[in-house]
């Protein structure tokens, strides 16, 4: 049997770097890419047809291409893939390598306005041929600072079928490291400007079971700061309900007067994403270190985890909803069983035929039947459950860890759910990983005659009160019962006597009664273990709001010259009480009701909205005797921007940029007027400058860039990271000009034996613990 999956561990199927037996624990021959127990069970699984078996197998020995895609918000995006369109590309288009023409990076062609890209070259042409080094270097900075995600092509699709929204309350079931949920923000922040973010309205909830995981997940998403999201550290399958004040559901007013009134309900999702932990065979390519491994029994002991985490995801969906559940397993019974057994428990679903949705992308129908094995040596002789339950003796069938979801449903019944609209993808269709997609429908309400009786608070409260307390179907176990309990489950449409009325109560957040608990899944504690305990062991500071009229908040309007519309009513701090105050976050409407109306440990709260204002500490803020001793961040800057007035705004041209990038603390008497008066007749402090788009020494700024400064007596400093700083230095002047870049060269100077050559990934390794193997060293690796 596949290991246990206890709190902490994580999927096979999960990404980013790994330490599991699934590791890249050496990169092994050609020849020994060989799994006869693999072989013989997706044989026996009939997934492809005779002729493609050796084409097939072949891709699954290959190594795979380098892809990437160029992240962040929409128009930005497009700028910095015309660079790599129109400035990098052209160069590589005639590279030979060791006797052999390398062909240059070419766009997915089912990626949306071309922003994913795809290397078919070896990791060692990209780090060893000259050529390369400078793109090499340009990935490696824009990754850095977000604006590329290494990511694998297939792990890019699960977002797209999605279909996020800015206003969408949307949940990322099985986040970490974070590459779609990465995506998932970009769709949410579609409305943003090059320079500035939008508020949407919407929700991002990233969670994930593995504690140290959601850190990576919380780097990762720190590239795209939004008041929108939320970071949690919960097992998926139980996933708490959240409590949501009335004024935050979208019901019609008719609705709301008669029921709503000081109610909470249950938060429910437009959009939810499951890609849950799998055992990760459609991964073989990346990771080799699976021919050696691979087991039937992985799969078959996460079939249950993942059938509940989709459960759960679809008892947390609003009707009209989409919920997309994708492995990178090839395995069925990690795939379209779980997902037949999960239709087959909760009534009201439909699979959503979405075939054509990406034109040029490739793939296969999902299977109607399948053999599953009862044994790692490939046994798939029981054609039913029941024939293998009565090859049990007794004392065995209790132990049993095979359920009847493992196996197919009936022919006819395959059809009724619609199984061939799941989305296989093959390693050798389109030179790309394994990969699995099943999208989900809630179907909207329907629509019965006007009712004869009068409608009252009291009786949606009783119909909720009643689904409380009614039995969930999400264990492997319960879905045994699935058919029995569809009648019971029906009872979450609207009751007869209060449909007719237009999207009611009930296709949106679902009421929670003063004396019925919210809906929580049940929840089976190991041994020892509660759910107070739970929570009890999380030790993430609260995050507090922190009153308008509050001094700190008082000073960042006035230095920042923040217009009324300024939200500051919706600003956080996270310190145990009387601590001093480093970091202010904002965060979004809805967020902020989340955080107030839920405790922070229940929901285990890792990180909430955006840090824009920080504490600027040390000698500088005390010496220079500034009123205010926040600055406004980097990641924050967008969010606050629209909100920032005159006062802290400075402009500077494009030679003003270069002498800040050259220097860290260049003086304020080194710059030309205008940009140097002005600066000079601002107090210390921190200031937002505004620099146009102009042309310098044969270098473009395209367009508007806004940073964040810090003024002092004498001087000015770019408040960018380095990393940041070195990144944009390459996206516009061709080359890093930084200072930081200066004093690395001339250490690498001093130790002969440092080349060139690895000097880029040795400066990255330092910072970030990046993987030397990797083409495009990043700080998380890809799903
Ligand atoms: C396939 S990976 C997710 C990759 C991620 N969606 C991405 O694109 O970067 C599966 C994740 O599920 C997490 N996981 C495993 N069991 C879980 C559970 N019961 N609840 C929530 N997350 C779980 C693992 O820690 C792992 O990070």
């Amino acid at each position: 049997m596949a290991k246990k999956k206890g709190k902490g561990s994580k999927g096979k199927g999960s990404g980013g770097r790994d330490d599991s037996a699934w590791a890249r624990t050496d990169v092994i021959e050609r020849q020994h890419m060989h799994n006869e127990r693999l072989e013989k069970y997706y044989k026996a699984q009939n997934i492809l047809p005779d002729e493609e078996w050796e084409p097939f197998l072949n891709a699954m020995r290959d190594p795979l291409p380098t892809t990437f895609r160029v992240a962040g918000s929409r128009q930005a995006a497009r700028l910095l893939n015309d660079i790599i369109k129109d400035v990098h590309v052209p160069h590589l288009g005639d590279v030979v390598f060791e006797g052999e023409a390398v062909s240059p990076p070419q766009q997915i062609p089912w990626y949306p306005d071309g922003l994913a890209w795809q290397f078919n070259v070896a990791k060692k042409v990209l780090r060893k041929s000259p050529e390369f080094k400078k793109f090499h270097s340009f990935l490696v900075f824009e990754t850095e600072v977000g604006n590329v995600s290494r990511q694998e092509a297939v792990s890019m699709l699960p977002p797209l079928f999605l279909e996020v929204e800015p206003h969408h309350r949307a949940m990322d079931m099985c986040a970490a490291p974070g590459s779609k949920t990465a995506q998932l923000l970009e769709a949410l922040h579609a409305h943003d400007t090059i320079t500035a973010s939008s508020i949407p309205s919407g929700l991002l909830i990233a969670n994930d079971s593995d504690y140290k995981r959601t850190h990576l997940l919380i780097h990762q998403s720190a590239r795209l700061p939004s008041p929108a999201l939320m970071v949690t550290n919960l097992d998926a399958s139980i996933f708490p309900a959240i409590k949501i004040p009335s004024e935050l559901t979208t019901f019609s007013a008719d609705t709301k007067a008669r029921v709503a009134a000081k109610k909470q309900y249950q938060l429910l999702f437009d959009r939810i994403l499951c890609d849950v932990p799998c055992s990760g065979d459609g991964t073989l390519r990346k990771n080799p270190g699976i021919w050696k491994h691979w087991s039937p029994m992985d799969g078959n002991g996460l079939h249950s985890l993942q059938l509940r985490i989709l459960q759960r995801a679809m008892r947390m969906l609003k009707k009209g909803g989409r919920i997309v559940y994708s492995t990178c397993s090839l395995n069925p019974v990690e795939n379209e069983a779980v997902v037949a057994a999960a239709l087959k428990s909760i009534p009201g679903f439909e699979l959503v035929d979405m075939s054509n949705h990406l034109p040029g992308l490739v793939h296969r129908p999902g299977l109607t039947s399948w053999k599953p094995t009862v044994s790692k040596e490939i046994n798939t002789e029981f054609a039913t459950y029941q024939d293998y339950v009565q090859s049990l003796y007794d004392s065995q069938r209790a132990s049993s860890k095979m359920f009847e979801s493992h196996w197919p449903p009936s022919a006819e019944e395959a059809e009724n759910l619609g199984l061939t609209r799941c989305l296989r993808i093959y390693p050798h269709l389109q030179n790309t990983g394994g990969f699995f997609i099943a999208i989900l429908h809630k179907k909207p309400p329907v629509r019965a005659p006007p009712a004869p009786t009068k409608r009252t608070a009291d009786a949606v409260e009783g119909l909720d009160t009643a689904d409380a307390k009614k039995p969930k179907l999400d264990t492997e176990a319960d879905a045994k019962d699935a058919e029995g309990q569809q009648a019971d489950d029906a009872d979450e449409e609207l009751p007869e006597e209060a449909a007719g009325e237009p999207t009611s109560a009930m296709e949106i957040d679902q009421p929670i009664s003063a004396n019925a608990a919210p809906a929580e899944p049940k929840i089976r504690f190991k041994k020892g273990k509660t759910a107070e305990g739970a929570s009890a062991h999380f030790k993430e500071n609260p995050y507090t709001f922190i009153e308008p009229d509050d001094p700190i908040v008082k000073a960042c309007i006035d230095s920042f010259d923040l217009s009324s519309d300024f939200p500051s009513s919706n600003m956080l701090v996270r310190n145990p009480a009387g601590d001093t105050v480093r970091s202010l976050y904002m965060v979004n409407d809805i967020v902020k009701s989340i955080v107030k109306h839920n405790d922070y440990a229940r929901i285990r709260l890792m990180t909430s909205g955006t840090k824009v204002f920080g504490k600027q500490e040390g000698t500088e803020a005390k010496r220079d005797g500034v009123e205010s001793h926040f600055r406004v961040l980097a990641e924050g800057l967008p969010v606050v921007l629209p909100f920032v007035g005159p006062r802290a705004v400075v402009h500077a041209d494009f030679a003003a940029l270069r002498v800040l990038m050259e220097a860290y603390y260049p003086l304020t008497s080194g710059f030309a007027d205008p940009f140097r008066s002005t600066i000079e007749a601002k107090a210390n402090g921190s200031y937002v400058v505004r620099f146009q788009p102009g042309k310098l020494e044969g270098a473009t700024l395209a367009h508007e860039l806004v940073l964040p400064i810090w003024k002092s007596n004498v001087s000015v400093t770019l408040m960018l990271d380095k990393r940041a700083k070195s990144a944009l230095s390459l996206r516009i002047f061709g080359e890093d000009i930084t200072s930081a870049a200066r004093d690395a060269a001339a250490r690498r100077n001093q130790k002969s034996e440092a080349t060139p050559e690895v000097a880029v990934d040795a400066s990255v390794q330092e910072d970030d613990n990046v993987d030397a193997s990797d083409v495009v060293p990043g700080v998380v690796d890809e799903a």
